[in-house]
């Protein structure tokens, strides 16, 4: 694996599975929604096949046929309002994130949130946890023309930063974001929520973890220099 050879400027965080433990509230909805349609669909789809896209793009596949903007907004908020019910007891940072951040923050480098998520869910997380402050910049769904796996959140998430895609790190715990990490030349890092060390690191993870208060010490040095 080749290190960067300068040092990194932006941290982009990918927001469900990532900021938040929150994937299985969602394929959990998923399912439930799914049936209600009549289909059935295993859990491991949305796992794999389609975490990280857009519902743009989840809801088409997943019927089978082309979807108008009025259906897809309807069908959107009944998964969307019912994941968003099954996860807000739970709602939390993942473990050792507002050290991380606010350690990030501190050594300057720029902050944003590239995520999938439509509008609402990225306000009941972000405003939820009060997580605003930290980042600078905010992508969501509808910002982008293509979901993850191609590149277009992470770069519009630098590109909005006004940094060079080599010089960002991303954080992620779908294959899809782990491919667009790497699609956008960004480095990466993936984390294990939900994915398998092993499975994220084939995607092209350069470095993995569990959480963010188990960063492995090269990369911690590579952020933060030397202790
Ligand atoms: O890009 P993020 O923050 O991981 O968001 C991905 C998720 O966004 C949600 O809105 C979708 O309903 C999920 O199925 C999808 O996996």
């Amino acid at each position: 694996m080749s290190l960067p050879s300068r040092p990194l400027s932006a941290a982009i965080f990918d927001m469900d599975g990532t900021l938040v433990d929150n994937m299985r509230f969602h394929v959990q909805a998923w399912v439930a929604f799914s049936r209600s349609l009549g289909l059935e669909s295993p859990a491991e789809r949305f796992e794999r096949e389609f975490n990280g896209r857009r519902n743009a793009e989840i809801i088409p596949a997943l019927l089978g046929r082309p979807v108008s903007a009025e259906e897809l907004v309807q069908l959107e908020e009944r998964k969307e309002s019912h994941y968003r019910e099954l996860y807000a007891p739970h709602l939390r940072l993942l473990r050792g994130g507002h050290e991380f951040l606010t350690r990030l923050r501190g050594a300057g480098l720029k902050l944003a949130v590239a995520s999938a998520a439509p509008h609402a869910n990225r306000a009941f997380v972000l405003d939820g946890l009060a997580l605003r402050p930290f980042f600078s910049q905010v992508v969501g769904a509808e910002d982008v023309k293509r979901g993850k796996p191609a590149p277009d959140a992470f770069l519009a998430a630098a590109k909005a930063l006004g940094v060079d895609p080599s010089a960002c790190v991303v954080f992620e715990d779908a294959v899809n974001g782990i491919l667009a990490a790497r699609a956008a030349g960004m480095f990466a890092v993936g984390v294990t929520t939900l994915i398998p060390a092993e499975v994220l690191r084939e995607a092209g993870a350069h470095w993995v973890i569990p959480d963010f208060a188990s960063l492995p010490a090269e990369f911690e040095q590579l952020l933060f220099g030397a202790p």
